[in-house]
């Protein structure tokens, strides 16, 4: 479980306003929470904060623990040799950033089975097709650079590279912006599948409500970096206490009144 306690983020600067303001909220294992709020509201934040990957001169108090393991007391060197990537993984919006382009799939994605589980080049190639398989693409693309996938394909390609080192979290920053709407309902079933199927935590942010509440277990919303209201989707949905979700709700309404 990821428990996340009192975490207050600020990024220096002059504009001193904390992008995080006292966020206490828990992620399950083998459950998926969407993390919806509005531009600004602080879930990118979140995901850094989670991943550990805040930038130089961000400050950070409270605390986070996954499964027992006190995150925030990790070091840079303990950070990247058993937390990022093997507890917890991450996708990012517009996978095209996830890879570099001189490189093929099975190359990057092996690197990071080189890096951090020991494989040999050549075992590591061949987990790397195995990975792309379970995204739903052809093992044989490990020969592929990025510049040949589509978007959607190239996300995959992404997922499959968060997968690598079987995180038991998954983080999921915006991963189906960008792309068409059929390509984000067939990333979204994916990733419920992969959740189901590798007993995934995942932690999908989104600022599309209709997108989360068709996927989530538990609904966490964000306003100015704090927590307004949490719960399980259908709950929260039914019955929202708060303006704020009150407020996305009804544009939710409105897109699909709009729609239909
Ligand atoms: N690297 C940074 N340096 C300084 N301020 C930042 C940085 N990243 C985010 N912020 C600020 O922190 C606050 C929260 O931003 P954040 O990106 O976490 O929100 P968000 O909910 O993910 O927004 P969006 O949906 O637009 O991505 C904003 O006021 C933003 O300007």
């Amino acid at each position: 479980m990821i428990v996340v306690e009192g975490l207050r983020l600020t990024y220096g600067g002059s504009r001193d306003i904390p992008a995080l303001d006292g966020i206490d909220v828990v992620f399950r294992p083998a459950s998926t929470t969407a993390v919806v709020g509005e531009s600004g509201s602080g879930k990118s934040s979140l995901v850094a904060a989670l991943m550990g990957i805040l930038p130089p001169g961000a400050s950070l108090a409270g605390k986070i623990t996954v499964d027992g393991r006190d995150v925030t007391a990790l070091g840079e060197r303990e950070k990247a040799s058993s937390y990022r990537w093997t507890t917890v993984s991450l996708v990012l919006q517009g996978a095209m950033n996830a890879f570099t382009p001189v490189l093929t799939l099975g190359r990057q994605i092996g690197e990071v089975l080189e890096i951090h589980r020991g494989l040999r080049r050549s075992d590591a190639l061949k987990r790397a097709g195995t990975l792309l398989e379970e995204t739903g693409l052809p093992r044989s693309w490990t020969g592929r650079y990025p510049h040949e996938l589509s978007g959607g394909q190239k996300q995959r390609a992404a997922i499959a590279m968060a997968l690598a080192c079987d995180a038991p979290y998954l983080l999921a920053d915006e991963p189906t912006t960008a792309l068409d709407v059929i390509t984000q309902a067939e990333i979204i079933t994916l990733l419920g599948e992969l959740t189901r199927s590798r007993g995934l935590g995942l932690v999908l942010v989104t600022h599309d409500l209709a997108l989360a509440s068709s996927v989530a277990d538990e609904l966490v919303v964000l306003q100015a970096g704090r927590v307004v209201e949490e719960g399980p989707t259908g709950h929260v949905l039914a019955a929202p206490r708060h303006r704020h979700t009150i407020d996305l709700l009804e544009a939710l309404k409105e897109l699909e009144a709009h729609e239909s």
